[in-house]
């Protein structure tokens, strides 16, 4: 056992990581060429076509073949869910606590082994991975003991009337579509699958395609925890026809959904469009999460929280710093530190130890990367590091590129506003406090947000008026990024998310159940 936890603020790790790491990397490419059914009430299901998915690392590492499930195949694991439905939410709600403590338990134990997947899979480093790993198992934990601590969402009220005996009970509503997106395979498909299978309701699961063996090995763990066939059932292949059939499908009774803006608002406006009536969609979305330097911030606390938020993973987390806004009379400063920190960064093959960040996940990236630029520069925008895709070896096999800083950009430009998800931070600059929170408000978006200053009426202005869910002050760790569950609540607000509960929050798994209030009025009344 590792004697202290790893989560993706750790700045030291723990030595002993390292061998277990670098073994499991080779132990898990034994899972690797496979060909990779659909499983729909526990049968294994073959699709018309299949798709390859290869690492980001070196697209010559074939990861394996998996079935393109189509609208056939959505609607029929929609049945089997509905199907094992009355079974899985009619058991005791302590079974259900049990075996998604299994599934933990089984996570943990082979965390090296699924850090190492994610590795070749997304292109993390070992430490995101190894977090990633931890988030979910921890995540799974605190869900439980949430669950626990509620008695299962069943309370007594008061009796209004002589003889009511009153109950409050939340109840599941049935299948779930649970959606996942690439950049936390594991941690955040596990999170959402759990907040629906915990209260009693079932899922048709369906990962990414850039991802999708992380999502075929998360579904043998939780039935290998004892999670009924037919609760949770394994659609692979692309978005655009699941989505077509379960926005619009009478049997399913909700939706999990963590990825894009554009994905999400279009699967939230077709469901209130085409279900017979409202049904939930539990939308987790994009940000463009902005951080403020003030002029009393510690210089090097900020640049390294900046640096660890921006790039980590390559600026692929939906909690990724991608705007600064610096308070002028410091903004050089901050710019010639930032420069300095940026350049010693180690772009490379995320397999090695030294190694910041790896690849980002495909082409599409590497060209959005390259367009942003362009445009930039086409627009005033100058470079402060980076700006290039990175060629010749290794590099020339996947998209590695640069960690980027531009400034000169006017505020109201595109690349303020549009998340990128490419390590990119647009740097701007504020004269007065309320002027860098009217910025870094300008947004739609509203996730993370963090504050640099050694002065506490500065804090409380930035926690008082700032929008967005999840907000830091002076995190080295990572500016925006690294919530943990059962510490930082993780929920988007305005276009971010669609509940207001943040996940591995105390308030999450009420998303997925609606409140029962029973009354029983006794004989002699
Ligand atoms: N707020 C959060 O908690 C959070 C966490 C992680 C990622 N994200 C966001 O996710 C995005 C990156 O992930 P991505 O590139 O995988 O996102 P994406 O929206 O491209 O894909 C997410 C999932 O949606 C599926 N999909 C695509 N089109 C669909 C459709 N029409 N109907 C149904 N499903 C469809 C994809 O196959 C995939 O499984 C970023 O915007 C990031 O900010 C948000
Ligand atoms: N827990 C992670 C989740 C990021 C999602 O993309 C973070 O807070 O950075």
């Amino acid at each position: 056992m590792l004697e202290s936890k790893f989560t993706y603020v750790s700045l030291e790790s723990d030595e002993r990581i390292h061998g277990e790491y670098e073994a499991a990397l080779i132990e898990v490419e034994r899972e690797f060429g496979e060909r990779h059914p659909i499983y729909i009430g526990g049968r294994e299901v073959t699709a018309r076509r299949e798709f390859e998915a290869r690492s980001p690392i070196d697209p010559g590492i074939l990861l394996g073949t998996f079935q393109e499930g189509g609208e056939e195949a959505a609607r029929e694991a929609i049945a089997a869910a509905n199907e094992a439905f009355p079974d899985w939410s009619g058991r005791d709600w302590q079974d259900r606590v049990a075996i998604i403590r299994r599934a933990a338990g089984l996570i943990e134990d082979r965390r090296f082994w699924l850090a190492a997947l994610i590795t070749y899979e997304a292109g993390k480093t070992r430490y995101e991975a190894l977090a990633e790993v931890g988030e979910a198992v921890d995540m799974l934990r605190y869900y439980c003991s949430i669950y626990e601590q509620s008695n299962g969402y069943v309370s007594s009220m008061h009796s209004p009337a002589p003889g009511e005996e009153c109950r409050s009970v939340m109840r599941p509503y049935g299948a779930w579509a649970v959606i996942s997106p690439f950049n936390f395979p594991i941690a955040l498909a596990a999170g959402m699958i759990t907040g629906a299978l915990l209260t009693g309701n079932t899922v048709v699961f369906k990962p990414t395609s850039k991802t999708p063996l992380s999502g075929v090995i998360l579904y043998r763990l939780f039935v290998e925890a004892g999670v009924a066939p037919g609760a949770i059932n394994l659609v692979t292949g692309p978005g655009g026809p699941f989505g077509e059939v379960v926005v619009a499908h009478p049997d399913v009774a909700g939706i999990a959904f963590t990825g894009s803006r554009a994905v999400g608002e279009w699967l939230l406006r077709e469901s209130t469009a085409e279900q017979p009536y409202h049904k939930p969609v539990v939308a987790e979305l994009g940000s463009k999460n902005p951080v403020i330097v003030t002029a009393s911030a510690d210089i090097e606390k900020a640049v390294e929280g900046v640096v660890r938020a921006a790039y980590g993973f390559g600026g692929q987390k939906c909690s990724a710093t991608s705007r600064v806004y610096v308070q002028s009379s410091v903004a050089e400063r901050f710019i010639e530190a930032l420069r300095d920190r940026v350049n010693r960064i180690e772009v490379g093959d995320p397999r090695r130890r030294e190694v910041t960040y790896g690849p980002l996940i495909d082409d599409d990236a590497r060209l959005t990367f390259q367009r942003a630029i362009e445009e930039a520069i086409r627009d005033g925008g100058r470079l402060v590091a980076g700006g290039e895709v990175l060629e010749g070896g290794l590099y020339g096999l996947g998209a590695y590129v640069l960690p980027t800083v531009i400034t000169g950009l006017p505020h109201n430009h595109r690349l303020f506003g549009d998340e990128l998800f490419v390590p990119i931070l647009l740097l701007g600059t504020f004269e007065s406090l309320e002027e860098g929170l009217r910025l870094a408000n300008a947004t739609d978006y509203g996730l993370t947000a963090g504050i640099f200053s050694e002065d506490p009426a500065e804090i409380r202005y930035f926690f008082d008026h700032i929008q967005s869910g999840v907000v830091y002050a002076n995190r080295r760790g990572g500016a925006t990024t690294g919530a943990w569950p059962g510490a930082q609540p993780f929920g988007g607000w305005k276009a971010s998310g669609s509940t207001g509960r943040g996940a591995g929050g105390p308030y999450y798994l009420l998303s997925f159940v609606r409140e029962q209030a029973q009354t029983l009025v006794t004989e002699r009344y």
